[in-house]
């Protein structure tokens, strides 16, 4: 965990934290985002209007009750869908500027992704699954394979590399996952529910290394959850309530992960 590559793109962070003396860039903002889902009898507002900023390098929680339009939110951050209405923007950069071919090699590049579900391609190995946004990039054969290492060797998965990625347990699968959201050297990591498939102590191993490349490297976290402790980890949380944000608040509330 000594040696994780920070973003290339973007300045290491403020001293401070997010949330210190100097006003930190924002990554990410949105400006009345809005998201409706189905048209007529079956149209549902899933986000009413959600202008906010993150800052680089922050950890930012956004929480709320089952149906609160968490999830919708990091999709449209992530630059996984698009809004019905309202602007996206990248480093001041409105992401509607973009070709669609654009918004995908710039989410490649520029994000890393940890799901609950894990998504792993069962049938190919851990350093495949690890090392597929390489791929995507279209990275070569041989430097994915050492960057994939590279990143596994990190999260003390190197011994696993061939394994099929089925054959892991849990905490393994989410350490394969995150060496993957790592593998390409990311600015922004999104977890949606982290831990949520992970008993207490595996959580917090997870986690651990989630804060770790946050508080060390840099790196933007922006994570969905229901675990108040997990969130309270973070620097911000957001508050979600039927499609809009309610509250906020600042401050590591427990814990060693993040900074007060
Ligand atoms: N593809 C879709 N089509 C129709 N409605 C949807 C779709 N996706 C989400 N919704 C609705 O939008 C609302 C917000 O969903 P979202 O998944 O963002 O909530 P959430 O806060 O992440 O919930 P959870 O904590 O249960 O994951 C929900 O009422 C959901 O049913």
């Amino acid at each position: 965990m000594s040696s994780v590559p920070s973003a290339p793109n973007s300045p290491p962070p403020e001293p401070s934290g997010a949330h210190g003396r100097h006003r930190v860039e924002p990554v990410l903002e949105t400006e009345n985002l809005v998201k409706v889902y189905g048209r007529g009898e079956s149209r549902f507002d899933a986000l009413k209007g959600i202008t906010f900023q993150i800052e680089q390098g922050e950890s930012l929680a956004i929480i709320g009750k089952s149906g609160s339009g968490k999830s919708t939110l990091m999709h449209l951050l992530a630059l996984l869908d698009q809004p019905t209405a309202g602007v996206v923007a990248m480093h001041g950069r409105p992401v509607s500027q973009l070709k669609i071919k654009d918004v995908s090699g710039l989410r490649n590049a520029t994000f890393g992704f940890v799901f609950q579900q894990f998504f792993l391609n069962p049938h190919q190995t851990v350093l495949e699954n690890v090392t597929l946004p390489l791929k995507i990039a279209g990275v070569g054969r041989s430097e994915r394979n050492q960057r994939g290492m590279e990143v596994l060797e990190q999260l003390e998965m190197a011994d696993k590399a061939k394994n099929k990625a089925t054959d892991l347990s849990g905490g393994q699968k989410q350490r394969v996952c995150i060496a993957r959201a790592l593998v390409n050297r990311p600015e922004v990591i999104f977890a949606d529910e982290p831990t949520g498939n992970l008993d207490t102590a595996t959580s917090e191993v997870v986690e651990d290394i989630l804060f770790g490349l946050h508080r060390d490297h840099g790196i933007t976290l922006v994570v969905v959850t229901h675990d108040d402790d997990l969130a309270a980890k973070c620097q911000r949380r957001l508050h979600m309530q039927d499609g809009l944000i309610v509250s906020e608040d600042r401050g590591v509330l427990s814990g060693t992960g993040g900074q007060s």
